[in-house]
């Protein structure tokens, strides 16, 4: 998706439309980028950030029961209490919240940390009775957090980022190692265009396997929606061949 910087109403549009064309190709969960609301908008949240996220949990709900569709929500700009944050909202195929998540990890590079308040809570949730877990952008640099997120049976990882094309080649490189270290499906959408400094978003979606095989790249700077099926069937196996969970030394570790 191509976040229009500031712009909520054309970026619920978009995201409409989007979900429209994702239902067509009969998805069972669709995924979205970060801060797809109003971009980083940082310095407009006192009045562009979604106040409670009233609007944004109304909006995925509906779209999630009227299509009956999994939806990761990815994240937009929230004020709650006096704070700001990038949140993250699951929904179900009944419309039904599963996971509400603060960005844990704040990318001061830019200056985020300066504007939004750190989430403290994991991000774990059930979709059709799969267990999953899901990040935002920078938290990817942290495999302690994934690694946390991914210890108890969660078979994938949602990805949600506005990451910016100079550092493209690092985000497939670690994606490919958080699948590979925690043996699960990676699931991560990158959104396209231009930020408001000129950052140059490139997408580069990914989905990756449980052995770090890529099962889509989606072609630099393309909006729309891509459809993957993932055949959770081949954890197990791998789990039991290589079991990286169980072989943990975690009292060596800090
Ligand atoms: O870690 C990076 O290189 C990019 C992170 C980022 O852009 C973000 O978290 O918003």
């Amino acid at each position: 998706m191509d976040v229009k910087y500031a712009q909520a109403d054309a970026n619920y549009e978009r995201v409409t439309q989007l979900v429209e064309m994702a239902v067509a190709a009969k998805t069972d969960v669709i995924v979205l980028p970060e801060m797809w609301n109003v971009g980083y908008a940082l310095d407009k949240l006192d009045v562009l950030a979604d106040k409670g996220g009233i609007r944004t949990k109304a909006f995925l709900a509906d779209l999630a029961r009227r299509f009956h569709v999994n939806i990761v929500g990815g994240s937009v700009a929230t004020a709650k209490e006096s704070s700001y944050y990038n949140t993250s909202y699951v929904f179900n195929r009944d419309g039904e919240i599963c996971s509400e998540y603060d960005k844990v990890h704040l990318f001061g590079l830019m200056h985020e940390d300066k504007w939004i308040t750190a989430g403290t809570k994991q991000n774990k949730f059930a979709l059709d009775g799969i267990l999953a877990a899901g990040v935002i952008c920078y938290d990817i640099r942290f495999p302690e957090w994934e690694r946390t997120l991914m210890s108890e049976g969660a078979e994938i990882l949602f990805v949600s980022a506005q990451w910016p094309v100079e550092r493209i080649e690092q985000w497939e490189v670690m994606l490919r190692a958080r699948a590979i270290e925690n043996q699960a499906f990676v699931v991560a959408v990158n959104r396209i265009g231009e930020g408001p400094a000129g950052e140059h978003f490139s997408g580069h979606s990914l989905v990756i396997d449980p052995l770090g095989n890529l099962l889509l790249r989606v072609p630099d700077d393309k909006e729309g929606c891509f459809n993957v099926d993932l055949n959770l069937a081949s954890i197990e196996k791998i789990r039991g061949e290589i079991p990286v969970f169980s072989d943990r030394k975690t009292n060596l570790y800090h």
